[in-house]
């Protein structure tokens, strides 16, 4: 399994479950990996055949901005469904976390790993 990943993404979000978090967007880190639905590219070396990693950076400040969710777990998902259906990734692990909201806690969040539906 070949897998694309972006570490360290920081991005800000409408995000949380209390009032001022509905008004307030928050920094929040995702980490993601992502199995590639093919792996053309390692022996073509053309970009034709590559999953453009700029385009799912994209894709997610795009989510980021236009929507609210107040739990991390529900963000956590969409990226997930979004990253599988769209991008027709197999398989894919998403977690999403918090900086520093918690008093002695530098990071705090979710991970979920999805695995597609579909059967080729
Ligand atoms: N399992 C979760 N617990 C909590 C969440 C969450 O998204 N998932 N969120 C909050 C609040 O929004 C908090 O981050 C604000 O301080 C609390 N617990």
């Amino acid at each position: 399994m070949d897998i694309i990943f972006l570490h360290d993404f920081k991005a800000k979000t409408l995000i949380g479950i209390y009032p001022w978090e509905k008004k307030v967007a928050q920094t929040i880190q995702l980490d993601l990996e992502i199995a590639l639905p093919e792996n053309h590219a390692c022996q073509t070396d053309n970009f034709d055949d590559a999953l453009d990693y700029a385009v799912i950076v994209e894709r997610i400040h795009h989510i980021l901005a236009e929507k609210h969710f107040s739990l991390l777990e529900a963000l956590a998902e969409h990226i997930a469904q979004t990253i599988l259906t769209e991008f027709k990734s197999p398989w894919v692990k998403v977690s999403v976390a918090k900086l520093g909201i918690i008093r002695g806690v530098k990071k705090l969040g979710v991970c979920i790993e999805r695995k597609s539906t579909l059967t080729i």
